[in-house]
This record gives structure tokens, C-alpha cells and sequence, in this order.
């Protein structure tokens, strides 16, 4: 498969912060792609660098067989950074034109309102729209040029379950269509809904490049919290935190735990699973490597 995207032996420093640390990626025709990672992981910077907002200390960055300096190349892809301003004043039809008239092929403004469910607020001012319905429009826009290739940096956050969903169908049809998409999430179920291929990024360096379930099993951790006193030996607990009464557990397996805390007798009350984020699911992995070392 032609790599659309690729870095090799890319570095980035900003001042004494190594951001990334000798990456090398391709992303490949066809590819959906979920770069995943908690803050300050270098995920921004990767996108940054694949479009040509920054350029890499060492290593280097191909963009469409060329340079993600060359503005010919950029036409080619389509971009939603992870903050983005757009003009208060101007209604959303007029911003979606204004966008148009800057590609040859440009997508109809009907059509991509409608993909992304911003159809309704076509007449409405920039400025008078939810942070939400801002962000749906931001995204949106990086579609208007038939790009091969979109990076979308966190694509939903701070969306409503709703809004996450017309986003996702939005990225599914360009994806099903041929397009290329590589996006950044802290969230898996996110990666989950839409990517097949994960790139877990950690302190700079990939940690992992495999398909979603084989991350899954590597992340995914769960909270099991519960009000008790002693508790005896659970298996597959990775930490215990104990906080006014109430235990705190992390594991893979939430299943087998309460069944063997129910099994050892143990009284207890209100009961939790859920999952935790991608932040802690790091933070226990890292610890326990560690601890191994
Ligand atoms: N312009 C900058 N100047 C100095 N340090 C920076 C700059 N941009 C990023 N960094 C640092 O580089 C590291 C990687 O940041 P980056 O924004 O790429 O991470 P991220 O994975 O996108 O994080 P988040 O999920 O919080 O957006 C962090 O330590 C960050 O503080």
C-alpha cells in the first residue's frame, strides 16, 4: 500500500522538552488511523509536523510523495487543528463558501452541511453557535476540498454523545468513500468507533501500532470501586487506593474480581465498575513495568 504520510526518525524539541522522540510512521492509502495518548503524549506535534505547521528538529516528513512545506502538497489534505478560530460575523454558509472557493473541486456546501448536520444552521452567525455546533462546523470544513488525506486533532471533544455520533458517520462516509484519516483521541471508545489501526503514542515514542482490539487488551483497565474494609487477595489487581472507606481497584479483569470478592465473603457495598481513562490506564501500565524492571 502507498504511504500517504510518513515520518522517519523524526524528532521534535522545543527547548529542553523532547515532544517526539525518533517516530517513524507511515500512513498508508485507505488507512484510518487513531493516534492515541494521554497529554503532552507529542500527538498535536506528530499532526503538526505531518502538515507542515512545524518542522521536525532531526528525521524527516513526507506529505504526498513531497514536503509538507509545499503548499501545492497541503492542498491535497484537509486539516481540523485541536483549537480553531473561526470569524464570529459570518454566517456558517458564508464560511463553508469562502472555504469552497479556495479548491478547484470543492465539495457542495448542501452536501457537506448535510454529512456533518450543520444543515440547519446554514443562516446562523458563527458567533451564535454552541462550542459544540462550532466544533462540528471546524471539523467539517477540513472535508470541503476532497482531500485525500484529513488529520483531525481531538475531532470531539467536548461534544455531547449526539453531536460525537453525526461527527463519526461524517468521518465513516469519507473514510468508506477511499479517504485517508488520521485523528487524535484521549478516548478509546472513540479510536474504537472509527479507527482500525491505532498508533499509541506515550513520552514521544510510539508504544504501540496495532489494530484496536490488540490495544484494547493492552489498556484496557478498569476501575472497580466498592465501600468495604480489609480486603483479601483479589487476582489481577494492578493498584488499590483507599479514600474515606471507599477501595479504589484497578484490573483488566473487573469480571473475575467481583466474582472472587463475592466468592471470599466479604462484606461490601455499592458496587462500581467503570472504565477508567486512558490517563490512569497508562499511568498503572508504565508503574508496573517498572516495577518489573
Ligand atoms: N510550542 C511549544 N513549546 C514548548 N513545549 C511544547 C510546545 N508544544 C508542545 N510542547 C510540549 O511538547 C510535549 C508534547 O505536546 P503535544 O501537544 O504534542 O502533546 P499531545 O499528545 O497532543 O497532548 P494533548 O493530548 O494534551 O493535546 C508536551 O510536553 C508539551 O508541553
Amino acid at each position: 500500500m502507498t504511504a500517504l504520510a510518513r515520518t522517519v526518525e523524526v524528532t521534535r524539541r522545543y527547548g529542553d522538552v523532547l515532544a517526539l522522540d525518533r517516530v517513524s510512521l507511515d500512513i498508508r492509502a485507505g488507512e484510518l488511523v487513531g493516534l492515541l495518548g494521554p497529554n503532552g503524549a507529542g500527538k498535536s506535534t506528530l499532526i503538526n509536523l505531518f502538515v507542515g505547521l512545524r518542522r521536525p528538529t532531526s528525521g524527516t516528513v513526507e506529505l504526498l510523495g513531497g514536503s509538507p512545506q509545499n503548499p501545492v502538497v497541503r492542498r491535497g489534505i484537509g486539516v481540523t487543528p485541536q483549537e480553531t478560530g473561526l470569524p464570529d460575523s459570518l454566517k456558517v454558509g458564508e464560511i463553508t463558501d469562502f472555504v469552497r472557493a479556495h479548491f478547484p473541486d470543492a465539495l457542495g456546501k448542501d452536501e457537506l452541511l448535510d454529512r456533518f448536520g450543520l444543515s440547519e444552521l446554514v443562516k446562523r452567525q458563527v458567533g451564535s453557535l454552541s462550542g459544540g455546533q462550532k466544533r462540528r462546523l471546524a471539523v467539517a470544513l477540513a472535508f470541503v476540498g476532497r482531500p485525500r488525506l484529513v488529520f483531525l486533532d481531538e475531532p470531539t471533544t467536548g461534544l455531547d454523545v449526539e453531536a460525537r455520533r453525526t461527527l463519526w458517520d461524517g468521518i465513516q462516509a469519507f473514510h468508506n468513500e477511499g479517504g485517508t484519516v488520521v485523528l487524535t483521541s484521549h478516548y478509546l471508545e472513540e479510536i474504537e468507533a472509527l479507527a482500525q489501526r491505532v498508533v499509541v503514542v506515550g513520552q514521544g515514542r510510539v508504544l504501540a501500532d496495532d489494530t484496536v482490539r490488540a490495544v484494547r487488551d493492552m489498556v484496557g483497565v478498569r476501575r472497580v470501586s466498592l465501600d468495604a474494609g480489609d480486603l483479601p487477595d483479589l487476582p489481577g489487581v494492578l493498584s488499590t487506593e483507599r479514600q474515606d472507606g471507599r477501595v479504589s481497584l484497578l484490573t483488566t479483569d473487573p469480571d473475575r474480581l467481583v466474582v472472587e470478592l463475592v466468592r471470599s465473603g466479604t462484606p461490601f457495598s455499592g458496587l462500581e465498575v467503570r472504565p477508567t481513562t486512558l490517563e490512569e490506564a497508562f499511568l498503572t501500565i508504565t508503574a508496573k513495568e517498572n516495577a518489573h524492571v
